[in-house]
């Protein structure tokens, strides 16, 4: 799996550079061989002009018979020779090699790579069309997409039965098919994913005009003909049905028709289902109440610690209840660098916990790839959980190890808790250090478009500072979850995201963090 780490992705750049090597090697061989070729044939072709107007004389000159000789003896068997097609044998026999020892993505890469699309698509609002032209947001990121490949990508959403995106990927191909020169799809192909797609996503006299336009283009289509009988038959049976409803309705008198979506009063924000908050929030949309912000500071701190008289904290606070803040400038480039690195080779795709079983699991929810560090491993890792305890107060003694995590084009985490909750089977209870009373979570780059870390029942979104860390409390003071702090990572939209996280556990904590005198107290 390359796709859901950028670090990977990288690997498919040195896989590509040496094939296009290769195939340039080929052709400037095959070229080279079409210029003897054409040099022989622009010199015989002149002789042989040479002779046709007088053949008599030209053969009576004894020079030019041996010419004519020579042409069809050793000439034309060079010419033979150089028609090798050994080349061509070779070039075939080096890409299937390369397979062997190159890193090539499968099947599911591609699946997984449009997918991530689609989501960036769905929960940053992107325009089909613009994201066609490479476009993301306004800004020219890559070339423009074929016909053809868009026409791919809506093969890649019909095949995962994704009817929405399949329509709004082949219109686009429709689109740029009609402004190709040199097509790289036919237009029969479009239409019949296109139709088939709008059918399934309820527009049946759509789907039908399509399929005869197809029909038109390739009379004898065998599942476009079947497709129309079955159009026409569904068109029959939903003009009965709606009868048979006109009829009843005039009888009863009532007007059953539900409120539409725009017709029903949308409340209040915190009403909103956590979906729609979650991707409002990672879209910018929403944003804490500006009484809660002024509320918020930046301050100088040392935690009476001696170590940070020297060095002191930049905290800025993101959160009050509960309280989420943000250290500045607490990663050393030097270290993220060494992090990464050790951390590159490592990088496993990031699994979860089922919560029923206790098994460790992929899931299409977290997609990003990740790898654990310990610090007898380097100097550095040793220095950044020790400072995690300088700016905690806490100890990590019961921590987790380190976590690096890379996320690729489209990587996110939706909506979860790091601490488990009760009843949850989970791996921290045979380790006898109690539940991730906190969670101190670095950024190990800057994101430029997307990957912010949200809160969606605080209206909080976290966005990724190369070297900042953010920290929170998962437990209340009692023990109990925290249930406010459930939180997520956007779909990173462009850039490649980096982040480490030192799950801190409850034992040990004992002196380090003071009990609430009130129930639940943060
Ligand atoms: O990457 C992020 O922004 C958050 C990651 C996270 O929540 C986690 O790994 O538990
Ligand atoms: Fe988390």
């Amino acid at each position: 799996e390359l796709y859901t780490a950028l670090a990977d992705m990288e690997e498919l750049l040195e896989t590509e550079g040496v094939l296009i090597q290769s195939l340039s090697t080929f052709i400037k061989a095959q070229e080279d061989m079409l210029n003897r070729l054409k040099r022989y044939q622009s010199d015989l072709s002149r002789e042989h002009e040479r002779a046709g107007q007088d053949v008599q004389s030209y053969l009576s000159n004894p020079i030019n018979a041996y010419t004519l000789v020579k042409h069809l003896t050793t000439d034309w068997k060079d010419i033979e020779s150089i028609l090798d097609d050994s080349k061509i044998k070779e070039f075939q026999y080096n890409i299937s090699n390369y397979h062997a020892v190159l890193k090539f993505p499968t099947d599911e890469d591609l699946n997984g790579a449009a997918v991530a699309l689609m989501r960036l698509q769905d929960t940053y609002k992107l325009d089909t069309s613009a994201v066609a032209r490479g476009l993301i947001n306004g800004v020219q990121y890559s070339t423009a997409l074929t016909a053809g490949d868009c026409f791919e990508l809506g093969r890649q959403s019909y095949n995962n039965k994704d009817f929405y995106h399949t329509v709004q990927w082949m219109t686009e191909a429709l689109q740029r098919y009609d402004e190709e020169n040199n097509k790289t799809i036919t237009k029969a192909d479009i239409l019949e994913y296109l139709a088939f797609s709008t059918y399934m996503e309820g527009n049946v006299h759509t789907a039908l005009e399509m399929t005869d336009e197809l029909l038109t283009l390739v009379p004898n289509h065998n599942r476009a003909i079947g497709n129309r009988v079955y159009y026409l038959q569904d068109i029959s049976q939903r003009a009965l049905q709606k009868k048979k409803g006109e009829d009843g309705e005039a009888s009863s008198g009532l007007n059953s028709q539900p409120l539409t979506v725009s017709e029903k009063k949308l409340g209040d924000i915190e009403e909103l289902p956590e979906r729609e908050l979650y991707e409002r929030l990672c879209r910018g949309e929403v944003t804490m109440s500006p009484a809660k912000q002024a509320r918020l500071k930046c301050r100088y701190i040392h935690k009476d610690n001696p170590f940070l008289f020297l060095a002191r904290l930049r905290e800025e606070e993101a959160c009050l209840s509960p309280r989420i803040v943000l250290y500045h400038n607490v990663l050393a480039d030097a270290e993220i660098e060494t992090i990464k690195h050790l951390a590159q080779p490592r990088l496993k795709r990031a699994t979860v916990q089922n919560y029923k079983t206790g098994e460790l699991e992929v899931a299409s929810y977290r997609i990003s790839k990740s790898a654990w560090l310990r610090e007898e491993e380097h100097h550095h890792i040793a220095t950044v959980v020790q400072r995690v305890e300088d700016m905690t107060g806490l100890t990590c003694t019961t921590a987790e190890e380190l976590q690096v995590v890379n996320y690729g084009i489209g990587g996110h985490y939706e909506p979860h808790f790091d601490f488990a909750r009760r009843g949850e089977k989970n791996a921290f209870k045979s380790l006898g250090t109690g539940n991730r009373i906190a969670t101190t979570l670095f950024y190990m780059s800057d994101v430029p478009q997307g990957g912010a870390t949200v809160f969606p029942h605080l209206r909080v979104a976290l966005y990724p500072q190369k070297g900042t860390a953010a920290f929170w409390f998962n437990l209340h003071r009692n023990g109990e979850g925290d249930y406010r702090t459930r939180h997520a990572a956007c779909p990173v939209l462009t850039g490649s995201k980096w982040v480490s996280n030192k799950w801190l556990h409850e034992r040990g904590q004992e002196l380090l963090r003071k009990c609430g005198l009130t129930e639940n107290e943060d």
